[in-house]
């Protein structure tokens, strides 16, 4: 209000009028400078994203409105833990072809397989994978799975990549099977004798963790024998995994979060296992390590091997490399898998009968490890596992790869998408495709993998050969899974000799588990009674 004063107006200090009149000039000079510091690059940023979006050569394919405009919506599907429902149901309202970022579509369309996931290098995975990696000496040390330059990732793979095969992990059965005595001695003493309620989903995990442990460098962690995530390993691994799938939507977020050299706040480290490995790593090389017998090979046996027959490419560190890769890619996704294929069959009670059934029949004596030759010869394990793998992929995330030279042309005339843009698709909805797996395709029926009647031998054939081109659990091509018959093993040993041996149920036959999905489909529950084998 102005001053009814006159006095006030003759001296040096200035009126409240004068005063309010400076406010207000300042006020609308600050406001001027203010809104031009905060308006001017709002107006910049937008008019970016506005000419970014309307010029995109995906602008044409379908999907949610701000998908197309910046990658932070695909981080809130990642924080919602609902990735893969949430995705089918895009999938479901839009078509085969989905926007899901700027510079993003996820591809439906199993026909394109062999060509995104093949195996000439010229599909390269996104930068996604790249912040799967760890400062080294102030270095930015990539390992196989997050290496995407083809030339670097072949140096890395090519001494290792023979331990993998079959024979290889079949010589480990050995170890193999002292794990899974140890597993069923263990369920039998805390769960079975004394009757009492099995976190039997959460066992799964500490089981695939030893073996891991064991197959690795023939000690088992101790999850069995504590009965808990002792050293808090499972939960930090978890953590490390949800970073990949978070940052790896805006991969630029890695070099401030964890990459920069002042204060990073990355994952936590696998401390405990990379200490574990270093551990193994010296005593072996000492001739001091108690745990190796010679004749039982492990993987820390074959990656020494490595240092000599690729003396050029492997060294000390990379075989602690190659040994925490093993565990954090290994344990989680095999447990994952293990969790699903009980949670299934014991939610549909004829499913898990008839496979009791079938395996008792070929396994007829209790606490004996399973041979995964005979294994394999069951066909509806072999169709339980499948439907596993395709129901409840581990890695419930698109697979991002970019478009290289040429373009992709995709099928039924519906465009080109240039070089440099990225694709990729979903283990989870290709498996779900209601074109390839039938009407029935939401539903879990491991039948679905059985010769069906009437059907001939080749047209069964080719029928299982159209089918595993839509199984991307494994992802495809020169980047599929390396342990993936490591994996295969491990499941089909251990749930036939589990179904041997105990006779399970759910605790709560309502039971509904709780699930994540992020890059890992991670799940917990299948709390059960197990008792002794009635048949
Ligand atoms: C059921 C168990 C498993 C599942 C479902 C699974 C799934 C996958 C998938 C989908 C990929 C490809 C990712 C992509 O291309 O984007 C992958 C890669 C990989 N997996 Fe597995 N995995 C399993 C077990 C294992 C085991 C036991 C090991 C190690 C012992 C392992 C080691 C690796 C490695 C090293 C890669 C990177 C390969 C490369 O890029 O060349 N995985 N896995």
């Amino acid at each position: 209000m102005p001053s009814a004063s006159p006095a006030a107006n003759s001296g040096p200090v200035p009126t409240e009028a004068s005063a309010l009149d400076m406010t207000s000039v300042l006020a609308g000079v600050w406001g001027n400078k203010l809104a031009t510091l905060v308006l001017a690059p709002s107006i910049a940023v937008f008019l970016w994203f506005f000419v970014a979006y309307q010029t995109s050569p995906l602008k044409k394919y379908p999907g949610p409105f701000l998908a197309g405009w910046t990658n932070l919506w695909r981080v809130w599907q990642v924080i919602s833990g609902e990735y893969a429902p949430r995705m089918k149901k895009l999938h479901d309202k839009y078509g085969p072809i989905v926007r899901i970022g700027p510079n993003l579509l996820d591809l439906d369309m199993p026909e394109l397989y062999r060509i995104i996931y093949g195996t000439d290098g010229k599909w390269v995975k996104s930068d996604f994978y790249r912040n799967s990696s760890s400062v080294i000496d102030g270095k930015i040390t990539y390992h196989m799975f997050s290496e995407t330059d083809p030339t670097l990732h072949a140096q890395i793979k090519r001494p290792v990549v023979r331990h993998y095969s079959v024979p290889a992990v079949l010589a480990m059965e050995p170890l193999m099977d002292s794990v899974i005595t140890d597993f069923l001695d263990t369920l039998q003493k805390r769960y079975v004798e004394p009757n009492k309620t099995c976190e039997f989903g959460d066992w799964l995990s500490y089981y695939a963790w030893d073996f891991m442990g064991m197959v690795t460098f023939s000690t088992k962690f101790g999850y069995m024998e504590q009965g808990t995530d002792f050293d808090g390993t499972l939960a930090i691994a978890d953590k490390s995994i949800d970073y990949l799938a978070l940052c790896g939507q805006m991969p630029w977020t890695d070099f401030v979060l964890d990459k920069n050299p002042i204060y990073p706040i990355g994952p936590p480290n696998v401390g405990n296992v990379t200490r574990i490995a270093i551990q193994n790593l010296t005593a072996r090389l000492k001739g001091e390590d108690k745990n190796f017998t010679e004749g039982k090979p492990d993987f820390l046996q074959y990656f020494i091997e490595s240092k000599s027959t690729h003396p050029d490419l492997v060294n000390d560190g990379s075989v602690i490399g190659y040994l925490l890769l093993n565990l954090i890619a290994g344990a989680d996704t095999t447990a994952i898998t293990m969790r699903a294929l009980f949670y299934h069959l014991l939610k549909h009670p004829h499913t898990y009968t008839r496979l009791q059934a079938d395996v008792r029949a070929a396994f007829p004596s209790p606490f004996e490890p399973a041979s995964y030759a005979k294994a394999r010869a069951i066909p509806y394990l072999e169709a339980a596992v499948k439907e596993t793998l395709r129901y409840h992929p581990a890695v419930s995330m698109i697979m991002e790869r970019i478009v290289p030279e040429g373009g992709l042309t995709l099928p039924h005339g519906l465009g080109v998408v240039p070089a440099g843009q990225m694709v990729g698709m979903n283990p989870y909805i290709v498996g779900r495709n209601k074109s390839v797996f039938g009407d029935d395709a939401d539903e879990w029926n491991p039948a679905r993998w059985l010769q069906r009647a009437g059907e001939g031998e080749d047209e069964y054939k080719d029928r299982m050969q159209r089918w595993g081109q839509s199984l991307l659990a494994f992802g495809g091509g020169y980047r599929i899974c390396l342990g993936r018959n490591l994996s295969m093993m491990e499941v089909y040993k251990v749930v036939p000799t589990l179904l041997a041996t105990f006779d399970i149920e759910l605790e709560d036959p309502n039971e509904v588990w709780w699930t994540c999905s992020r890059w890992f489909y991670r799940t917990k529950g299948v709390v059960c009674r197990l008792k002794p084998r009635s048949g």
